[in-house]
Formats: C-alpha cells, structure tokens, sequence
C-alpha cells in the first residue's frame, strides 16, 4: 500500500535522500526516482536501503510529492547504445532485458494520489517522450534517464547483465563495473546496499522484480561498512541527534530492560517505520502488520484446483491422525506452553551460532534479520504449542546433525518414510490407478529427501519420475540417494524439458529447503513454474521451494503446493496461504542432539505417528 509513496529517508552516517517506494518489507525498502539532498544533480533511478541502515524515514506530504529539479530537468534516454558498448548478449536463462530505449521506470501519473496510480513495477512503460508530450501541463517529469546516461553522469551503478548465477552465491560480478570516474564519493554510501539500473522486465514475462533487485544486491565496492556497520548505540554517539524512530528504538530497549530482558535491538525495525507513515501523514490508516507486506506476489497463492485424488481431511485429522488418547498423554510428559514461554531463543541461538561459528549467518549484533518481525515462532501440534524455527535456526540444527556422527542418511530416509506416511493416506489412494508422480529434486538436503521419496514410491509400483534442477557438484547423500533410486526396477529420469505436459497425479517439491539464497534461478525457477502450471496436486518437503522459511515472503516464482511436510520443526514463515495444509515430520534426529537449544525446543512428541498435522 505504500508504493508509490514518496519518502524522505536519513540514513545511518546521516546523508538524506527522496524517493519513490515500490516496494518496502521487513528488511529493506527499495526506491525509485532517487536524490541525494546533498547531490540533487545527480539522480539514481533504483536503489535499495536495508532497514538496518536506516535511521529515519518521513512521508513527504503531499504537496512535495513531486520530484526535485534534477529529476525534472533530466533528459529523455537516448535511443541507442549503453554507456560502454554494447548491450550484453542475451542469455536465455537470464532474466530478458528490454531494450535500452526504455526508460528505467514507469513514470508516475499526474495525481498526487500516487498510490492508486502507481504503474505497476514490471508493467512496460511507453516511451518517455510521449508520456511527456501527451501530458504537457503535469508538474511530473518525464522519466529519468536510463542506466547508460547515468552511468556517463558519474553514477556508481551496476551493469544490465548480472550473471546471476554468482549472485546467489553472494559473489556477483557486474559485467560493467563503475570507472575510477564513476567512484565518485557522492554515490558510494555505506546504507545503500545496491543500485540498479536494469532495465524494466517487460510485463507478461514470468520473471518476478525480486530476480532483478537480487540480482543488483551487490555490495557497493569501496563501501566500507555495510556489513560491519556500527550498531546503533555506537552509532547514536556518533551523530546524537536521534530521530523520531531512534527514540522508539530506545523506548523499546528500555521497556525490554525494564522486563529483565537484557537483548537489545540494534537495528532499525521496518516495523516503526510503518509506524511512522501510518502516523505521521496517512490518516485513518490502521496498523499493517509486516506478514500483510512481505508477501509482494501480486498474484495471491492458489490451491490446486484439482482435489479429486486428494482425500478430504475428516474434522479429526484436521487435528491430528493419531488417536485422542495420545494427546493425553502429552499433557502428562510435557508442559509444552510452559516450557515454550520459558525459552529465549534467539539468545539460546545467537550464543550457539557464535560458538559453531557458522560463517553464512549474520552475526547477531548486526543482523539484519528483524527477529521481532518473525511472523510465527509458534504452532500446535494435537491442541499443543510447539515451537517454529527460523531458516538460520534450521540451519543450525542441519549443521549440528551434520557435525554429530548419526549419518544424514538415517535423517533422509526417516524423512521420506514420514512423508510417505503422508502420501499414502492422502494422495495415492488405492482406488488410483496407475498414479504418476513427478519428483524435483534439488542439489541440496532437501532434493535427498525428494530422491529417496522417489525410491519409496517406485518400489511399491508408482509410476515415478524424478528430475534433478542440476547433475554436478551434488553432496555425496545426493549421489547415493540417485543410485539407490536407480536400482529400482521401474526408475525413470526426465531431462527438464521433457517432464510431462499433461497433468500429473503428485508432484513432489524437493528443490530448495531452507538454504534457499534470493529468488530461485534457472534451471530451478523453470521447474517451479512447471510444477504451477502442470496442474498436479504439489506436496512440498519442508517449505515450499522459492519460500524464504524465516519470512514467509514468496514471488512468482515459488511453489504453490497443496500441503507441506515440515522436517523436525515448523518454519516461522509457514502459514495456510504460502504453505497449504502443513504437517511436521519426525526424521529420528537424537533428542539429545539439541538439548542444549532450551527446553522449548523439544520435538514433538510424535506418539503412535511420525507425521503431525500443524496449525497455527
Ligand atoms: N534435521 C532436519 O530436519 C534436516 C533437514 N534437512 C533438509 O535439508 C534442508 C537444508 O539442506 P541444504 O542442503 O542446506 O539446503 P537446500 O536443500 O535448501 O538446498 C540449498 C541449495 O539450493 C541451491 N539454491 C539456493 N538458492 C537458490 C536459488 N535462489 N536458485 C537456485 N538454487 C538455489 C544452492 O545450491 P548451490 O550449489 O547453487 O549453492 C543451495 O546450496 C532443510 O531445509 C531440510 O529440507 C536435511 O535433510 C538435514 C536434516
Ligand atoms: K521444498
């Protein structure tokens, strides 16, 4: 609902700039049409601010909803040529890039209501003379001018052509890079992750705008503290004045203080920046909370529509597939809401994340994460709480079992038979004939989990498929897990492009758990969208893949299953909507293993069945 808004921010070493948000959630805000205050000449068409860099934000009222003169006086983009030569061969896994007399964004239309007239991000704009031409009296501008022009202007800004397949890796190189010319310190700031100057998708492509800033999310070189950046106490005594939401900052710790809490935020929380829009300009506004405004999919997730094989779950399932009895017994053993309001988490996880010393987790002090923001750290389990786990906290337990001698193996194949559970009470029903299944699998954990599926399927004669995103660099499980499914009588092994065009009985989605890193690329993105558009009824092992597990937050580009089986724990960012019908599965991990994660923590106790339904 904020798109389109347009926002004045400070950011940590206190530089001021305006622009146009078009997308905003928990983390970062992203921007259009930006100026630096102290740089007004120089415009920069996308930019990205992560929370943590922010120390203030303000809705600019509506009679400076308008752009600043250099956005204004900024030509129309020439027709041809990039700054540096030619645009990029184009590669067909990459995300398509329009052509450089497009202008970098859409311009916004004549109304100061700019929400309702937002173009839409990846919506094509018309070419910016003739917007200009046709609308001579609008106090708006025409576009400004593309990457190529900015780039000549001195921009630091990033090549059209990322090779994405670096940049999840966190290694992006930009094909063209700024020129000693184009370092200048006015643009290298440490509070702006990432500029872009790609050029807009044209609509109808399925490639989402999140692809495209991810694909920009590329550390600002010469930058110095991006990720080591002072906290915040540090930070206040560098520049004192605090700012409206600095206060609330402090309010807040005072209060978590005054509770015995000794933790203490030292992040900016996008949480009070909603707040201060809502309460600072946009009147009758209600409180969003950040679940309603991560999800940036304008298209809402939709169940399959085919139920046909899909058993309906009776009022008792819906709670649990074990007997009544078992639920009693709980009660008895384990004080689950006791035990669960007694444990601090995310202390009990930071210590022990510092002390395995995993290097790909923030750090706790700088993180970025907005832990508060988690949308749910709890569900039930048969009536009880049980706890939710982040995607750095599932990490964490992998790693922990990954380090103790109990062998993945053991943990794949407990995780297949509980979802085979699953499967053969809800799925493939005995008045089925001839069911077909298609397996994705992935290169990580969770495609082991898909294979060894596939393997518990074919040896009971289910038709199986199985289709791997990618066939080197596979961690060993992977490797043996395709052998032992290859052993299987009537194994059969798809190439991508030859899954089936016809719809399928089951997909399962094995692709990417919780080390998804930024939006799924090809060739997983291209199984993803199979899976959506075959029609077949999705079972997702762990989250749904393309989900981010700790947030919740899904694009185009993420599975839409039907049902989701959680390994140990659910994942915070699960709910109905991203994840269908949620189960969580016992995969036999020692209890002892995480005993020192708090009380809280337990597993569930599972009883007579390894597979739970979960609600929130
Ligand atoms: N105790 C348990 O419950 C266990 C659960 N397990 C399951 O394992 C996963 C975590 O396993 P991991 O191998 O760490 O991660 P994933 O299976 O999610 O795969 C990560 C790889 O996927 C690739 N990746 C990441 N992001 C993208 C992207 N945007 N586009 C394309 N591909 C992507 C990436 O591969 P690279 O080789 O390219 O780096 C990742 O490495 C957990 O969620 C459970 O499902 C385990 O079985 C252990 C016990
Ligand atoms: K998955």
């Amino acid at each position: 609902m904020y798109e389109g808004t347009r926002v004045k921010l400070i950011v940590r070493n206190g530089r001021t700039l305006e622009g146009t948000i078009f997308f905003v959630d928990a983390q970062q805000i992203k921007l259009k049409q930006v100026v630096f205050h102290d740089t007004p000449q120089t415009p920069i068409s996308e930019l990205v601010v992560k929370s943590a860099d922010l120390k203030d934000l303000q809705v600019l009222p509506p009679e400076k909803q308008t752009l600043p003169a250099a956005v204004t006086s900024a030509k129309p983009p020439p027709t041809k040529a990039w700054a540096s030569g030619p645009p990029p061969a184009a590669d067909p896994s990459a995300i398509p890039a329009a052509s450089a007399s497009q202008p970098s964004f859409p311009p916004l239309a004549a109304n100061h209501n700019a929400q309702s007239h937002m173009a839409p991000v990846n919506h094509m704009p018309s070419p910016p003379v003739q917007m200009h031409q046709r609308n001579p009296g609008s106090q708006f501008p025409p576009p400004p001018p593309p990457s190529s022009m900015l780039m000549q202007q001195g921009g630091l800004l990033m090549s059209p052509s990322v090779d994405h397949r670096h940049v999840h890796n966190g290694h992006a190189q930009p094909v063209q890079t700024s020129s000693p010319q184009l370092s200048k310190a006015a643009f290298i700031d440490p509070a702006i992750v990432s500029m872009s100057s790609l050029p807009p998708i044209p609509s109808g492509l399925p490639v989402p705008l999140q692809s495209i800033l991810l694909a920009s999310n590329v550390p600002v070189p010469s930058s110095p503290v991006i990720h080591n950046a002072p906290n915040l106490e540090r930070q206040q005594e560098m520049n004192p004045p605090a700012t409206p939401t600095e206060k609330k900052v402090k309010e807040r710790n005072g209060e978590k203080e005054k509770n015995g809490d000794k933790s203490k935020i030292n992040y900016f929380n996008m949480n009070d920046v909603l707040d201060s829009i809502t309460s600072t300009y946009v009147p009758n506004t209600r409180h969003l909370d950040v679940g309603e405004i991560q999800i940036r999919n304008p298209s809402p997730v939709k169940r399959p529509a085919n139920s046909v094989n899909v058993k309906k779950v009776s009022k008792q399932d819906q709670s649990t597939f074990s007997e009544p009895a078992e639920a009693e017994e709980y009660n008895e053993d384990f004080d689950f809401v006791g035990n669960n309001a007694k444990f601090n988490k995310d202390k009990v996880f930071s210590q022990m994340l510092s002390e395995h010393n995993l290097s790909d987790v923030p750090d706790a002090e700088n993180a970025v994460v907005p832990i508060e923001s988690i949308p749910k750290t709890q569900f039930y389990v048969d009536g009880k709480v049980i706890s939710a786990v982040t995607s750095d906290q599932m990490k964490l337990i992998c790693h922990l079992s990954a380090q103790s001698t109990f062998s993945q193996n053991i943990i794949i194949e407990n995780a297949a038979r509980s979802i085979c559970e699953l499967i053969w009470r809800e799925y493939i029903t005995p008045d089925m004939t001839n069911p077909r299944v298609v397996v994705l699998v992935g290169v990580g954990q969770n495609g082991c989990v898909g294979l060894a599926v596939a393997r518990q399927l074919a040896n009971r004669n289910v038709n199986v498929i199985i289709t791997r995103s990618r066939a080197y660099q596979l961690p060993n499980e992977s490797v043996e897990q395709r052998k032992y499914y290859l052993e299987c009588k009537n194994a059969k092994e798809a190439q991508i492009g030859s899954l089936p065009v016809e719809k399928v009985d089951l997909i399962i989605d094995a692709l990417i758990g919780c080390g998804l890193r930024g939006t799924p690329l090809a060739p997983t993105s291209t199984l993803i969208q199979w899976a959506n558009a075959n029609g077949g009824t999705i079972l997702s092992v762990d989250v749904p893949s393309g989900m981010e597990a700790t947030t919740g937050a899904v694009t185009d580009l993420t599975v839409k299953p039907h049902a989701t089986v959680a390994l140990t724990l659910p994942k915070t960012g699960m709910n109905e909507e991203n994840s269908g019908v949620m189960y969580v599965c016992d995969v036999g991990l020692p209890n002892g293993l995480l005993s020192g994660l708090g009380d809280g923590l337990a597993f569930p106790l599972y009883g007579s069945s390894y597979i739970k339904r979960v609600t929130c």
